[in-house]
């Protein structure tokens, strides 16, 4: 190492004399600034060597530890595709695997077992954390971004809410309304009415930029995503921006809402007219006046909005890419208008819940959308204390639990080798009934005293949204 690092110090002499045609004795100190010189370049090519090592075995390993930094730089370069990353870790590395970075310690797994110890078994272990609240800062102390007794309140209200009959008669007339008085016109009319050309709206569009903003806090280090908040800068500032424009409707609806209430126009059918009454009676968790209702309520629209808006496009989407699926269901569908529409020729033929009841085969439909695109493709918990999971892992305190309902459905070992395919048959038994079979690795709603308020009526609300027949 020695005699070759001179050599290339005195070839480098005799090359610069060569090129430059210079006297190097003659110029004070030279040796000295070129032993400076190379060794700092030769120290460069060793880092650059280095580098290039990792960054091809990172290319074709799909967990690299890279030093002081872990997994790190593998996390970033592959932040824009994170779905698919889960699913090569799990084919790689097996259903659960621990990811480790500076100040970064990820218990990933898509396992059904832990995810059930974990959502069930022992769920007051595994809150959502201080730094998943911090990441929802915006849905203030709604029940989504709630732990513990607040959770705990939050549910019971939401519970109430959702449970009145009222709202799922409003639900169901206003669905049936919007599909039959807007949504048709609009898709006869112009069916470019989706494309980016529509009017922008502001309050969906801050929405989206808040998503968007909080899905980038959930996977860079938390150090930097709160520096980029105190400089408003990059995604932060987009979430600054939609935080400002999402307070301030929700502030003109509430106003409006507790007018409309005062001037005796509306019965209490909507979320928010319950919310204001439970704060009138002045029931438990309900103080704090305007920001308890925009928190509930703007915590409702976030659970609400994208979920449905997500399954509904990947199942319009999955039923167009296979005609099969499609002809399947509209046999079901004509079965339905011949025994419920005596006016045939009267078009469109409007669905509601009621009609949809019983349809297995668009159910099946509906549960293998949400097997392959989930909504919410990503959950995320945090350890309280120790603990062991069902296959054998360690779980420290503090640490960072993310679950992959996408990847899951990925896994041959779980769904078998035509995992990929899209095939509502899966769920339904030999004698044409809905299967449970699957359901214990089905974790698209999430499981236990958490699982989504929405699960048991999902279906007959986001289908009859959208679901029109001859159009
Ligand atoms: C296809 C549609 C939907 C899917 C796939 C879905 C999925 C989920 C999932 C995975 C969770 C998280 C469970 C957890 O943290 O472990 C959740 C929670 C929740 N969902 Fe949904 N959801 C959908 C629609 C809705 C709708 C329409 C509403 C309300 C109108 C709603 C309200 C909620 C609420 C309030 C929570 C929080 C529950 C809690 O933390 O206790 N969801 N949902």
């Amino acid at each position: 190492m020695g005699s070759g690092f001179c050599t290339s110090i005195s070839l480098s002499k005799a090359l610069i004399y060569c090129t430059l045609n210079i006297d190097m004795q003659s110029i004070p100190h030279l040796p000295k600034l070129y032993l400076h010189t190379w060794s700092g370049i030769i120290f460069l090519a060793f880092i650059c060597l280095i580098s290039m090592i990792l960054y091809l075995t990172c290319r074709t390993k799909v967990v690299t530890y890279w030093p002081i930094l872990g997994v790190l730089p593998c996390l970033i370069q592959n932040a824009h595709r994170m779905h698919d990353y889960c699913v090569e870790i799990s084919n790689t590395h097996g259903l659960t695997k621990l990811l480790k970075g500076p100040f970064l310690e990820i218990l990933y797994t898509c396992d059904p077992r832990n995810l059930e110890y974990i959502t069930k078994t022992n769920f007051p272990n595994y809150p959502k954390g201080q730094e998943y609240n911090k990441a929802f800062e915006m849905l203030g102390d709604g029940l989504f971004n709630s732990d513990f007794d607040l959770w705990h309140g939050q549910r019971k209200l939401a519970g109430k809410a959702f449970a009145s009959n009222n709202f799922s008669r409003m639900v169901s007339s206003l669905s049936k309304k919007v599909v039959e008085h807007e949504l048709v016109p609009l898709l006869s009319k112009n069916p470019k009415c989706l494309s980016k050309l529509s009017p922008e709206n502001k309050f969906a569009k801050a929405m989206d930029d808040a998503l968007e903003s909080i899905f980038f806090r959930h996977v860079t280090p938390p150090l930097w995503w709160k520096l980029c908040r105190w400089l408003k800068i990059g995604e932060e500032k987009k979430h600054h921006n939609a935080w400002e424009t999402i307070d301030q409707s929700m502030a003109h609806y509430i106003a409006m809402k507790k007018e409309e209430l005062l001037q005796g126009e509306q019965e209490r059918s909507d979320l928010l007219s319950s919310y204001i009454y439970f704060q009138n009676e002045k029931q438990e968790f309900t103080s704090g006046g305007d920001k308890f209702l925009r928190d509930s309520v703007l915590t409702l629209l976030f659970a609400a909005r994208d979920t449905t808006g997500a399954a509904m496009s990947w199942f319009f989407y999955s039923v167009l890419t296979n005609p099969v699926v499609e002809e399947k269901i509209l046999k079901e569908l004509n079965k339905v208008k011949e025994s419920n529409f005596e006016n045939e020729a009267k078009k469109p033929w409007i669905f509601n819940s009621e009609d949809l009841k019983g349809l297995v085969y668009l159910h099946a439909t509906c549960c293998e959308t949400l097997r392959l695109y989930p909504s919410l493709p990503l959950n995320r918990k945090e350890a309280l204390c120790e603990d062991v999971l069902p296959d054998g892992t360690v779980v420290r305190p503090k640490m960072m639990i993310i679950m992959s309902p996408f990847a899951m459905a990925r896994m041959k070992c779980l769904w078998g080798n035509e995992c990929m395919e899209f095939k509502p048959e899966r769920w339904i038994t030999e004698d044409g009934q809905l299967s449970n079979e699957h359901l214990d690795k089905f974790h698209t709603f999430g499981a236990g005293p958490r699982v989504c308020i929405e699960e048991a009526g999902w279906q007959s609300i986001c289908i009859e949204q959208f679901f029109t027949h001859g159009v």
